[in-house]
């Protein structure tokens, strides 16, 4: 079949030009389910299906649509919007079968689990990695901080070395010789499977792409196996879908399994770190010693060696490190004598860890590594920019946004712009997305007291929650420290709306000192109750320079 090509504003419009329909009778039969309604003069197997959505406003013509249950709705509710848009056949459970009722006007699949089927269907219809190898060099990018930079690292190394390179993540998604702009981190199976196709299509030849833990428990990327998949780290954040920190592991961790992937290199941060070192545990049992790479940050060995079954320890630590202007130099050494030399100009010794992890995660792809270090050397392609990461808007003061929003990012974005010597305070504007992990506010709230001077408590996305309080639940954490005398912060402000919060520490700024605005990075609009506001952080700021630099308010 062969679609028209257009301007895409929402990846999930996004599909290949070239599909092979698929019979309805095979995909139903792969699912295991129950095929009903089917017409009674058609046969199932000339019925073609030739795309595939779970939502019934981007269903296009000869579609499966995918009526899944979901915490809002159950997509049944929008199949007559499904057929009237061309859906040719529906997927669903036994609950959308009761609610499609005995005249659905279309075949019906039912399945106990279909989200679980829809990954491998898309995979069908769309080709997106076909058997003979001729698909995409694919890299995945999990762990709860440091996807975005990775991948855009990854991406910006394989350019370097004359790829012609996809990426799907939070800011953005590159593909087919567009930009579009991201709504989610890691997008609904259908659409991945149909980027790839796509991708490949326009002549890519390598993608990455950040794998949240929202992703795998919501098999966004079932039926895809990476080259290589990458974990940054595990810390605290999402606890609102997982529950557990333990349940939290146990879904990043089934990226590191056969099905999903061939190859995996693991950062670990230091002998200390539980859940790297048992990620890299993990990983090798699942994928063979061989396939794994495990780099740690500092330490060396992954904790006891007694314990892990190839007393392997790290395959790689890390060597000389030293500043390169803002940014880091370094060299990473292997076990058996190798090394590579790396620096990357993004400021933060978390940037080490992710450009490190980047330049591994490419060796294990095949690439040599006189190859990759040459590339290093003459491209410097680990000093890409990454919209909203460490984003340096000014100096004196130091201006820098970042995309810091959950405990541990919070800490490391606040160490990364302390002035050295102590000769200039850390002014911090952030605050707390409503209607998520809610444990993590309070300690946000400490973590602010506890590194930087001055703490302004504002507001991010209230999404449905009113912003006061969630300033107030920030606010408590940070005022615990105060009172208890331990904090570094002798000024704890709550500021709203967040513009102003925003003026207010570049006026109290001297230019000895760092304004840090965390929490929002890349982001332009502001959800308040239901309703989105235009609100860009690195434009706010930029602007409060102008104003003070051309004089138009007094410092503080
Ligand atoms: C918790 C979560 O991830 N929920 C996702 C899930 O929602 P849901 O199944 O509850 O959907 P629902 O709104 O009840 O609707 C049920 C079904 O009806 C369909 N529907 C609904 C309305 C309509 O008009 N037509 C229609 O077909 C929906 O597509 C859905 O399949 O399926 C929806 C359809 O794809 C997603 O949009 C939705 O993501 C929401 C928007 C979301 O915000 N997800 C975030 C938390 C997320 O996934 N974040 C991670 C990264 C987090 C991080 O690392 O920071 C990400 O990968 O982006
Ligand atoms: N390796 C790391 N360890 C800890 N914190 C990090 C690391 N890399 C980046 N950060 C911090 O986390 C923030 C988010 O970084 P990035 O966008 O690269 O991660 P992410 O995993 O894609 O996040 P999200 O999924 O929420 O978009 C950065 O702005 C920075 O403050």
């Amino acid at each position: 079949m062969e679609n028209s090509p257009e301007i895409a504003t929402d990846a999930a419009s996004l599909r290949p030009a070239g599909v092979s329909a698929v019979a309805l009778s095979r995909l139903a039969s792969a699912t295991g389910g129950q095929l009903l309604h089917v017409p009674q003069n058609a046969d199932p197997d000339e019925i073609a299906i030739s795309g595939v959505s779970i939502d019934s406003r981007s269903v296009r013509s000869g579609d499966l649509y995918a009526a899944l249950p979901g915490a809002r709705f159950h997509g049944a509710d929008f199949t007559r919007s499904a057929r009237e848009a061309g859906a040719a056949a529906v997927l669903t459970d036994p609950a959308g079968a009761q609610i499609l009722g005995s005249d659905p006007g279309l075949p019906v699949v039912v399945t106990p689990d279909p989200r679980s089927q829809v990954g491998a269907i898309a995979r069908a219809v769309y080709d997106s990695q076909p058997e003979d190898g001729s698909g995409l060099s694919l890299f995945a990018v999990t762990g709860t901080n440091g996807k975005t930079t990775t991948t855009y690292f990854t991406n910006s190394i394989l350019r370097a070395l004359g790829e012609t390179t996809g990426l799907i993540g939070t800011i953005e998604i590159l593909a087919g010789g567009q930009r579009i702009p991201s709504r989610l981190t890691t997008p609904e199976a259908p659409t991945v499977h149909a980027l790839l196709s796509v991708m490949r299509e326009s002549g890519m030849t390598a993608a990455s792409m950040e794998v949240s833990s929202h992703a795998i428990a919501f098999h966004r990327v079932d039926g895809i196996r990476y080259d290589v998949a990458g974990f940054t780290n595990l810390t605290q954040d999402h606890l609102d879908l997982h529950g557990t920190m333990e349940a939290y592991f146990g879904v990043k961790a089934q990226l590191f399994t056969p099905e999903r992937t061939q190859r995996a290199v693991i950062a670990v941060a230091d002998d200390d770190d539980e859940w790297g070192i048992r990620m890299a545990r993990h990983a090798r049992a699942q994928l063979g010693a061989e396939n794994v790479d495990v780099f740690a940050m500092r330490g060396g060995v992954v904790a006891d060696r007694e314990e892990d079954p190839d007393r392997r320890g790290a395959d790689w630590t890390l060597r000389s490190m030293s500043r390169r202007g803002i940014g880091h130099r370094f060299e990473l050494v292997h076990r058996d004598g190798r090394s590579l030399r790396v620096s990357t100009g993004l400021p933060g010794e978390f940037n080490v860890a992710n450009a490190a992890l980047a330049a591994l995660m490419i060796l294990a792809s095949g690439v040599e590594l006189e190859t990759l270090q040459r590339v290093l050397d003459d491209d410097d392609p680990l000093t890409t920019d990454v919209p909203g990461r460490m984003q340096l808007i000014g100096t004196e003061p130091t201006a820098v946004v970042d995309f810091a929003h959950n405990p541990d990012a919070l800490a490391r974005a606040l160490a990364a712009v302390d002035p050295p010597d102590g000769d200039g305070r850390v002014i911090l504007v952030f605050g707390a997305t409503g209607d998520r992990d809610r444990t993590k506010r309070p300690l946000m709230g400490e973590i602010a007291a506890r590194e930087a001077d001055v703490v302004i408590i504002s507001d991010d996305d209230p999404h449905g929650e009113d912003p006061a309080a969630i300033r107030e639940e920030v606010a408590a954490g940070a005022r615990s420290l105060v009172e208890a005398g331990t904090a570094r912060a002798v000024e704890v402000y709550e500021i709203s709306p967040r513009a102003v919060a925003i003026r207010s520490a570049v006026q109290m700024a001297g230019p000895q000192d760092s304004v840090i605005v965390a929490g929002r990075g890349h982001e332009t609009v502001q959800e308040i109750a239901g309703v989105d506001h235009p609100l860009d952080d690195r434009a706010e700021l930029r602007a409060a320079l102008d104003e003070m630099q051309e004089g138009r308010w007094e410092r503080r």
